[in-house]
């Protein structure tokens, strides 16, 4: 894949408009509209059952909606596989980039690169090429902080560095849509704050559709929050502006109102 060059095609990469997914008449989302635009982190959050993931799964198209549009970079994705949406640059971290863990780190991300370079792979073969196939690899992991780690067995690494390499390893994919589905996830203080410094770092130059439970890391990276409530948006707008929504606050009453204070502060 080479991504180098792409045409301009509008301020938004990723379009869904009138999103709906029912699940044998359970409405998980309802006419959802979506914009994500190029060069920003965009969150999707919302309190527990809301729809966040059957919203993610619609745009990565691991879910065929039942009503609606998706249009990627200009172009209507909304019947295509979501092999084919990922060749085309619109990439979900862990879909194409599972991490062999008997490989090391470096090894890994060289894999990765190996695939996105498909067939023109054969022009790498010499061994000067391998060695500029390894440089490429060692800046991915120099972008995400694993550089001391690369001679690791992935299978070796803590949990946090792990899901570092995943985002190592999603990004020598060339994506033109980074989506990552709650990277933080289970965890610790310590890891949280060093993934959200990498996502910080990685956006810099890409656009990132994130789904993620964390507000503290959502107030930090999110230019967007689109908030979703019962499958539909109640909100959408840069994090200060929508979390102070009174539909939002009253969304997140309850175990989650306070997260969403920490966060305000
Ligand atoms: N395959 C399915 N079949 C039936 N119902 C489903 C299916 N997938 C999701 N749902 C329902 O759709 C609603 C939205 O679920 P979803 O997982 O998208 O929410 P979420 O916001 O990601 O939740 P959480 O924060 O708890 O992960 C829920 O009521 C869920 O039970």
């Amino acid at each position: 894949m080479n991504h180098s060059q792409p045409p301009a095609r509008g301020d938004f990469i990723l379009e869904a408009h009138g999103l709906t997914k029912e699940f044998l008449g359970f409405v998980a989302v309802t006419q959802v509209d979506l914009k994500v635009r190029r060069g920003t982190v965009h969150a999707l959050i919302g309190p527990n059952g809301a729809g966040k993931s059957t919203c993610f799964n619609l745009l990565t198209k691991f879910v065929q909606p039942t009503r609606g549009t998706i249009t990627f970079d200009g172009e209507d994705i909304t019947r295509m596989p979501p092999a084919q949406v990922a060749r085309k640059g619109l990439v979900r971290s862990f879909q194409i980039s599972a991490v062999f863990p008997h490989l090391s780190v470096l090894e890994n991300v060289r894999v990765a690169l190996q695939q996105s370079l498909g067939s023109s792979f054969q022009f790498w073969r010499r061994v000067s090429s391998l060695d500029r196939l390894n440089d490429r690899a060692m800046a991915f992991l120099d972008e995400v902080g694993l550089v001391d780690f690369a001679s690791l067995q992935a299978a070796e690494l803590p949990y946090g560095r792990k899901r570092a390499l995943e985002i190592a390893t999603t990004l020598a994919l060339d994506p033109k849509l980074l989506l990552l589905d709650e990277p933080t996830q289970g965890m610790g203080h310590e890891d949280v704050g060093m993934v959200t410094t990498l996502i910080q770092r990685v956006a810099r130059s890409r656009t990132v559709l994130i789904v993620e439970h964390n507000m503290a890391v959502v107030s930090k990276i999110a230019d967007t929050i689109t908030v979703l409530q019962r499958g539909q948006v109640i909100a959408e707008g840069p994090y200060a502006e929508a979390s102070r929504n009174p539909l939002v606050v009253e969304a997140y009453m309850g175990s989650e109102t306070e997260s969403l204070e920490v966060a305000h502060v």
